[in-house]
C-alpha cells in the first residue's frame, strides 16, 4: 500500500494530536475499554497513513489503485476552517469546567465528536477499504468503447453506497434543523433534584437541539402552520437526558392510544398524498372535530405560535408533568419551559405562505445564519415546581397533556440558560441521525403517570430501531453518551464496540462480576409513587373525570389573547376550514368552538358563510370545576417582547444606480452594530454607481430575495435611483408586502414618492407616520434621528395597528 519500501511516514502534528486524543480520552461512548484501545490504534494508524498520503493528482496516481488508467484531477482542497461556534463552545467549556470535572476531557460536545470527525479536504481519495483511487472519472472498460467490466470494484462500491444513502424519514417531525450548544445552570436545584445539570451555578452541560415541523416530509417547507418540535439532548456525566418538547405546552390528545389516529388524520391523505405540510384538509378536521379534547391545542396551533418567525423566537415546553427527585429520594412534580431571550415573534399568514415559495428553508437558514454571525439563540429554562398535594387541588388534572398550569397558579422558577453556538458539521450524521426519546432520563428526573407520556416512552426507541437500522443506534456519535457504556447487551446490526472476554451475563465470577450493578445510591431508582387508595380501581380502560373538561382552558387561552391575536386565531380557523370540502365537518368544528368561545365561533362562521350557527356540541362534562384564573396574560405572544434587541433581524435596504449611498450605509452600519443584518437589495446584484460616489454593491436582487423575506425595509434617497426602482415591477410588491405584514419601513428623502406605487395613501402625512405606525419618513438632515426611530420601531417587530385599522383600501 502507499507506504513505500515499508517505511512509516512521520505522523503530522494533527494526526499525532488526534491519535493521542483517541488513546487518552477515547471514543468512550462508542466502546468499552477494550475496543477503545483497538479503535485508538486503528485511528492512529489511519491518521499516519493519511498524513503520509499524496495531496496532488499525479502523486495519487503514483500511489493509488490505477488499473493502468489515467490519474484523477482536482483533488487537494484546503481543509475547511473551523466554525466560529465550535471554538466558542470548547473555549466556553475549557475556561469553565465547574462541575464538569467528571467528564474529564470529554466536557464539550466538540471534543466528543472530534473522535469521529473526518476532514477529507486535501486528502487522497480512497475506497471504503482505504485503497487510494487513481481515477474517479471513468469506469473500467475493455477498450475505450468497450463494455464496463464487472471487476470494477471501485465503481461498484461507489454506486452501491449511493444506492443506500437514504434512510426512512421520521414518521412525524421529519423536517428538522439542529444545533449544538450548552445548558448553563444559573440557580442550583439540589433541594429538588439530583439531576447532574442542575447541581451548581455556572455548570455547563453540552447539548444538541433539533427543531422540527410535524406534518410535512423531510424536504417540506419550514413555514407551514404546524406545531414545532423542540428536542434537547443533554450529554451529562450521568448519561443522556432527552427533553423532547414542542413549542406549544399542550397536545391534541390525552392518551397515546389515539396517536396513530391523529397522525394518520393530519398526514397527507393516503389516496392522493395531499396536502403536504398542511393541516388544512378534510381528514385532519374530521378527526379533531370528533375529538373535543383537541380544542385547546387547536387554539394554540391556530394562533401565531403555529407560524413562528424563527426558532430563536419561539418558546419550548416539555408538555407533560415530570418528576424531580432529590438525593433523599423525595420527589415533586414539574413542568419545563424554554423562553427565548430574544422574545416571542411570529410571522403573519400571508407572509408565511409567500416565504414557503421563495425560501422553503427559511427557519433552517435563519438558525444557521444566526449561529454563524455569533447571534446565538438563547433560551431561559424555567420550571413550574409543585407538589402532589397542590396538584390534587387544581381544577384540572396534571396528568392530562391537554392542560397547562397557568403561571399565576405556579410561577416559573428560572434555573438556567440554553445557548446554541455551533452549527453541525454534517446534516445527516448529526441532525438526521440524532435519536431523541422521552425514556432517556437520568437520576433526578422521573416520569408522571401521564398516559400520553407512557406511550411516548415506548414509541421513540421502537421507531428508531427501524429508522436507524437496528438496535445499536445509541452508538452513532451524535447519540452516544459521554460516559462509557457497560452492559451485557451484545451483537445486533451495525455494532461498533468490540467487547472483549467471554462473559456477557451477570451475576458472574469469571469477570469479577463486572459490570456490576451500581446500587441504589448511584443508579437510577424509580420513585415508588403510589396510587391513592380511593383511586385504586384495578385494570380499566378509562380516563379520570377531570380529563373530560375540554373547553375551560381553550376559553382561557382565547380570552388571554390581545384583540389582534384573537383576530389571527379566527382567520386561521376560517382559512383551514375553508379548505375542508365536507360542510358537515366545518359545522361540527364550529359547533365545538361554541363551547369555548361564542365570539370566536361567530367570527369563524361568518368567514365561512355559515348562517345560522350550528348548535353547540354536547360537552362531555356538563359542570366542570370553576377555573382558578380566567385570564393569563403570559399566554399572549405579545406579552413576551424579550430583551428588546434587534439581533438576527434581516433588513432590506433598496439600492439602484444613482442612489444617495451615504445615509443608506449609515443605517446599514447602525444595524450591524446592534447585531442585525442589513442587505442591499437592487434591481440586480453587483456594484452600481451612486449619486455621492460612495461605492455600493447589491447583495441580492428584488427578484431573488422578495420583500416578505425581510423584517424591515429602508427606501433610499436619490432621484435617479427612485426612478429606476419605480420602473421595476417588483418594487411596489416589495413595499406593499412590507406594509401589509406590519413591518417597520424607513423612507429616506424623496423615496416617499414610491409609497403611492405600493397603494399607500399619498395623504399619509409625516406626523401620522411618526406616530407609532412603524412607517418613518426622514427629510434631508433628519437621517440620524430617523435611523434611531427606525431601530426602536424595529425592536417592536410588528406594527399591528395597521391591521386593526387598515389604511389600505
Ligand atoms: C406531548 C406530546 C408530544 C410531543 C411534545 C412530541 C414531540 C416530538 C418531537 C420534538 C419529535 C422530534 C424529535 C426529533 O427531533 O428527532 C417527535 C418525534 C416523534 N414522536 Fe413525538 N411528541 C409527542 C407525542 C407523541 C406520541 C404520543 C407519540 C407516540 C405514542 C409520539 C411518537 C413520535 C415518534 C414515533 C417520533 C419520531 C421519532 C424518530 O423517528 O426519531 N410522539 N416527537
Amino acid at each position: 500500500m502507499p507506504r513505500k519500501n515499508g517505511a512509516k511516514p512521520p505522523a503530522s502534528p494533527a494526526a499525532t494530536k488526534a491519535a493521542a486524543r483517541n488513546t487518552d480520552s477515547g471514543p468512550a461512548a462508542i466502546a468499552a475499554d477494550a475496543p477503545r484501545d483497538l479503535a485508538a490504534r486503528r485511528m492512529a494508524d489511519t491518521q499516519e497513513l493519511v498524513a503520509g498520503m499524496p495531496h496532488n493528482a499525479n502523486k495519487a496516481a503514483e500511489h493509488g489503485f490505477a488499473n493502468g488508467t489515467r490519474p484523477p484531477v482536482g483533488q487537494g482542497v484546503e481543509p475547511p476552517s473551523r466554525l466560529p461556534g465550535a471554538s466558542t463552545l470548547s473555549e466556553a467549556n475549557d475556561s469553565d469546567k465547574t462541575g464538569t470535572a467528571a467528564l474529564d476531557g470529554l466536557n464539550s460536545s466538540t471534543d466528543t465528536l472530534d473522535r469521529v470527525r473526518v476532514d477529507s479536504g486535501g486528502r487522497a481519495l480512497t475506497t471504503n477499504q482505504g485503497v487510494a483511487v487513481a481515477d474517479n472519472q471513468n469506469s473500467l472498460k475493455y477498450g475505450v468503447r468497450g463494455p464496463v467490466l464487472l471487476e470494477d470494484f471501485i465503481l461498484r462500491e461507489k454506486i452501491t453506497h449511493f444506492d443506500h444513502e437514504r434512510i426512512p424519514e421520521r414518521i412525524v417531525h421529519a423536517r428538522g434543523s439542529g444545533a449544538h450548544g450548552f445548558f448553563e445552570c444559573t440557580t442550583p436545584l439540589t433541594r429538588y433534584t439530583k439531576a447532574a445539570p442542575f447541581q451548581s451555578a455556572g455548570k455547563r452541560t453540552p447539548v444538541f437541539v433539533r427543531f422540527s415541523t410535524v406534518q410535512g416530509e423531510r424536504g417540506s417547507k419550514d413555514t407551514a402552520r404546524d406545531v414545532r418540535g423542540f428536542a434537547t439532548k443533554f450529554y451529562t456525566e450521568e448519561g443522556n437526558w432527552d427533553l423532547v418538547g414542542n413549542n406549544i405546552p399542550v397536545f391534541f390528545i390525552q392518551d397515546a392510544m389515539k396517536f396513530p389516529d391523529l397522525v394518520h388524520a393530519v398526514k397527507p391523505e393516503p389516496h392522493h398524498a395531499m396536502p403536504q405540510a398542511a393541516s388544512a384538509h378534510d381528514t385532519f378536521w374530521d378527526f379533531v372535530s370528533l375529538m373535543p379534547e383537541s380544542t385547546h391545542m387547536l387554539m394554540w396551533v391556530m394562533s401565531d405560535r403555529g407560524i413562528p418567525r424563527s426558532f430563536a423566537t419561539m418558546q419550548g415546553f416539555g408538555v407533560h408533568t415530570f418528576r424531580l427527585v432529590n438525593a433523599q429520594g423525595e420527589s415533586v412534580f414539574c413542568k419545563f419551559h424554554w423562553s427565548p431571550v430574544a422574545g416571542t415573534h411570529s410571522l403573519v399568514w400571508d407572509e408565511a405562505v409567500k416565504i414557503s415559495g421563495a425560501d422553503p428553508d427559511f427557519h433552517r437558514r435563519d438558525l444557521w445564519e444566526r449561529i454563524e454571525a455569533g447571534n446565538y439563540p438563547e433560551y431561559e429554562l424555567g420550571l413550574q415546581i409543585f407538589t402532589e398535594e397542590q396538584a390534587e387541588r387544581f381544577s384540572f388534572d396534571v396528568l392530562d397533556a391537554t392542560k397547562i398550569i397557568p403561571e399565576e397558579l405556579v410561577p416559573l422558577t428560572p434555573v438556567g440558560r440554553l445557548v446554541l453556538n455551533r452549527n453541525p458539521d454534517n446534516f445527516f450524521s448529526e441532525t438526521e441521525q440524532v435519536a431523541f426519546c422521552t425514556a432517556q432520563v437520568i437520576p433526578g428526573i422521573d416520569f408522571s403517570n401521564d398516559p400520553l407520556l407512557a406511550g411516548r416512552i415506548h414509541s421513540y426507541v421502537d421507531t428508531q430501531i427501524s429508522r436507524l437500522g437496528g438496535p445499536n443506534f445509541h452508538e452513532i456519535p451524535i447519540n452516544a453518551p459521554l460516559v462509557q457504556v457497560h452492559n451485557n447487551q451484545r451483537d445486533g446490526m451495525h455494532r461498533q464496540a468490540i467487547f472483549r472476554g467471554r462473559v456477557a451475563y451477570e451475576p458472574n465470577s469469571l469477570a469479577g462480576g463486572c459490570p456490576f450493578q451500581a446500587g441504589a445510591a448511584q443508579g437510577f431508582v424509580t420513585v415508588p409513587a403510589r396510587i391513592r387508595a380511593e383511586e385504586e380501581q384495578g385494570k380499566v380502560r378509562a380516563k379520570p373525570e377531570k380529563f373530560a373538561d375540554h373547553y375551560t382552558q381553550a376559553r382561557l387561552f382565547y380570552e388571554s389573547q390581545t384583540p389582534v391575536e384573537q383576530c389571527h386565531i379566527a382567520n386561521a380557523f376560517r382559512f383551514e376550514l375553508s379548505k375542508v370540502t365536507v360542510p358537515a365537518i366545518r359545522e361540527r368544528m364550529v359547533a365545538s368552538l361554541r363551547n369555548a368561545s361564542e365570539d370566536l365561533a361567530l367570527k369563524v362562521a361568518q368567514g365561512l358563510g355559515m348562517d345560522p350557527l350550528p348548535d353547540p356540541l354536547p360537552a362531555a362534562l356538563a359542570d366542570p370545576a370553576p377555573p382558578e384564573v380566567t385570564k393569563s396574560p403570559p399566554l399572549s405572544l405579545l406579552a413576551r417582547p424579550g430583551d428588546g434587541s434587534i439581533k438576527g433581524r434581516k433588513v432590506a435596504l433598496l439600492v439602484a444606480p444613482g442612489v444617495r449611498a451615504a445615509p443608506l450605509l449609515q443605517v446599514q452600519r447602525a444595524l450591524l452594530e446592534q447585531g442585525a443584518i442589513g442587505r442591499l437589495v437592487g434591481p440586480r446584484i453587483g456594484p452600481m454607481a451612486t449619486a455621492d460616489g460612495e461605492p455600493v454593491e447589491a447583495d441580492a436582487s428584488l427578484e431573488n430575495e422578495p420583500g416578505f423575506l425581510f423584517d424591515a425595509l429602508v427606501l433610499p434617497d436619490g432621484a435617479e435611483a427612485i426612478a429606476a426602482l419605480a420602473r421595476n415591477g417588483h418594487t411596489a410588491e416589495f413595499i406593499r408586502d412590507q406594509f401589509r405584514h406590519c413591518k417597520t419601513i424607513l423612507v429616506l428623502g424623496a423615496a416617499r414618492e414610491l409609497l403611492p406605487l405600493a397603494g399607500l395613501p399619498p395623504s399619509f402625512d409625516k406626523a401620522q407616520a411618526q406616530g407609532g405606525t412603524g412607517l418613518i419618513l426622514a427629510g434631508e438632515g433628519e437621517e440620524q434621528a430617523a435611523t434611531e426611530a427606525f431601530l426602536r420601531a424595529l425592536a417592536k417587530h410588528r406594527h399591528f395597528g395597521r391591521e386593526m385599522d387598515p389604511p389600505l383600501a
